[in-house]
């Protein structure tokens, strides 16, 4: 770094003061704030977002959005060159820059880091994606982001406007393949692929045994609104879109994924007129989804989870592969296809047991999509889903390339078999769903693709299996780091003897089990507990939280 680009950065820094009393962390899923004091933090991750696209000689990109939080919070987030989330080791470092006290402080870490890292400036130009929701607090946030990058000389900001966190990974993911990354080649991809299954659907299930209609909650964000146009490009659906946030309704507020997963109650804007319809929802930045039906009892919901959509997929995939594989598995070219399920502690148990008797290979990770992403990547195909709804279907270029050829040789040998079909499936599903990153709009998609293909309403989906009873429940303590844990998070290691006596909880409930562990987007620990009746969930829950109360409560110190 010569002495120009250190004064560069000395000026523009010093117009971004840092709050005091203020620590920031970049948490599971990027900073986030009330919107207020985020500038020098959106700022500085500008900074970041440039060096990162210096270092690793592709296009980032940089994303400003609070997701499911209320309006007035707001956040930002890097994506790395292959449309994921920022690599782990740069959040150290994202970190340091956040909290730098003041600007001499801030060049020193950078000057320090761009050494460690041999970071080159003047060879390549470094470009970074700017997209944000619909938080009114976007515009000037954005600006302070373009300043950081500006600061690096060579730096390039491109601004793609509003938005969904989805969208900008995949733009970010299709230019560094050297594709079309604007938002009609999205919209493009998601309408041929769908229309692709559609045209894929067994003949015998075109007799509707379910309702063309779905009803979709957009959570008064982004994902309403981009769902508006994506619907003008498909065929064989008809998309009632509710809380778009046109009519004036506040983002997130009684509204969205988050409230219906956790509440689960129905939306605003979703009542008796309802009853017994597929219903969906988003979140605010339209990364996660969930579905629903309206129950004739007051405002309540079946809830079809993260963990439905997941069986559901997996289902689907399975039966591809096996009719794939009925000849393909005795040939010489077998591929025997690595299919891989990733769920988190908080998945259902039942849906853990339903997956498993369907034979499939189901592996645990901690909380946060970015190690969930990374374990799926590992399999030919991965499945990854949260129980809140985010996830996504990776395909390994290797196999997406083998089904190709498989095409390819169908055409000479078998044109218009099953098998042909099966692969035209799996390829048509690799280009609809999301490969940078959980997506809703996507994943909404293919959940209509599948249940046309079947001929399933969703009670029908619903009744895959039986959701055991479960309670979340937050403890407000004096330092949630006190809390360490192991096997994915479902052993308390620190404070030592707590799991022993969960443990003790948890042995008195028939298929009872109970987890602890502290929130990276919340100042909490969360409880989590399921038991074979609601009631004994519930207590399951309530005599944990009392448990961690004692060893670590605010009382304590
Ligand atoms: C129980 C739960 O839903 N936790 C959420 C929540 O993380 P916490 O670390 O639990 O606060 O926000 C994350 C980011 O959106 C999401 O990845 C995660 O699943
Ligand atoms: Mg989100």
């Amino acid at each position: 770094m010569d002495e120009q680009q250190i004064a560069i950065l000395l000026e523009a820094a010093s117009r971004f003061p840092r709050p005091q009393g203020v620590k920031l962390s970049y948490g599971t899923a990027g900073f986030r704030a009330d919107a207020s004091i985020l500038s020098s933090t959106v700022f500085r991750v500008g900074i970041l977002a440039a060096l990162r696209s210096l270092k690793t000689q592709a296009v980032i990109g940089l994303m400003i959005t609070a997701s499911h939080n209320q309006v007035s919070d707001n956040g930002v987030k890097v994506a790395d060159p292959s449309g994921g989330m920022l690599t782990q080791e740069w959040e150290p470092f994202a970190d340091s820059l956040a909290n730098a006290i003041d600007a001499e402080d801030l060049v020193r870490l950078i000057i320090e880091f761009v050494k460690k890292e041999n970071i080159q400036f003047g060879v390549k130009s470094a470009e970074i994606l700017l997209g944000r929701d619909t938080r009114p607090s976007g515009e000037s946030l954005l600006e302070a982001a373009k300043q950081g990058i500006n600061s690096i000389v060579g730096a390039v900001a491109t601004d793609v406007g509003v938005v969904t966190t989805p969208q900008l990974h995949w733009m970010v993911r299709s230019r560094n393949k050297g594709m079309q990354a604007s938002e009609a080649a999205y919209f493009e991809q998601l309408s041929n692929s769908f229309g692709c299954l559609m045209d894929l659907k067994p003949k015998e299930t075109t007799a509707n045994v379910m309702d063309d209609k779905l009803t979709v909650d957009g959570a008064n964000g982004v994902g309403g609104e981009k769902l508006e146009e994506l619907k003008n490009f498909l065929k064989e659906i008809v998309i009632d879109i509710r809380n778009s946030g046109k009519k004036g309704g506040v983002l997130n507020e009684g509204v969205g994924a988050d409230y219906v997963q956790k509440e689960k109650v129905v939306p605003h804007g979703f009542g008796p007129n309802d009853v017994g319809m597929r219903c969906a929802s988003l979140d605010g930045d339209a990364d996660r989804l969930v579905y629903f039906r309206v129950l004739s009892e007051s405002n309540k919901i079946d809830l079809v989870d993260g963990d439905k959509i997941l069986s559901l997929f997996a289902l689907f995939i399975q039966e591809q592969l096996s009719i794939l594989n009925k000849e393909n598995m005795e040939a010489k070219n077998g591929y025997p296809v690595r299919l891989g399920i990733v769920q988190t502690a908080y998945a259902n148990g039942a849906s853990t047991d339903y997956l498993k008797k369907l034979g499939l290979e189901v592996m645990f990770t901690p909380t946060g999509v970015k190690y969930l992403h990374e374990k799926a990547a590992e399999y030919d195909i991965g499945i990854y889903f949260e129980a809140n709804g985010h996830g996504t279907i990776l395909f390994s270029e290797h196999f997406v390339s083998w089904l190709e050829g498989k095409n390819i040789e169908f055409d000479k040998t078998s044109k218009g078999s099953e098998q042909q079909k099966a692969a035209l499936r799996l390829l048509a599903v690799s280009k609809l769903i999301n490969q940078a990153v959980g997506d809703a709009l996507s994943g909404l998609l293919l959940v209509e693709a599948i249940l046309r293909h079947k001929g399933w309403s969703i009670q029908r989906w619903n009744e895959l299996y039986q959701d055991l009873p479960s309670r979340q429940l937050k403890v407000k303590v004096a330092d949630r780091t006190a809390v360490v844990t192991a096997n994915a998070e479902t052993v308390v290691v620190k404070p030592s003897g707590l799991q022993k006596v969960i443990d003790a909880e948890t042995a008195k409930y028939p298929q009872g089990r109970s987890f602890i562990r502290p929130s990276g987007t919340e100042d909490v620990i969360r409880v989590y507990a399921e038991a074979s009746t609601q009631e004994a969930a519930e207590n399951l829950a309530k005599s944990v939280a009392q448990h961690v109360d004692q060893f670590l409560g605010l009382g304590s110190n």
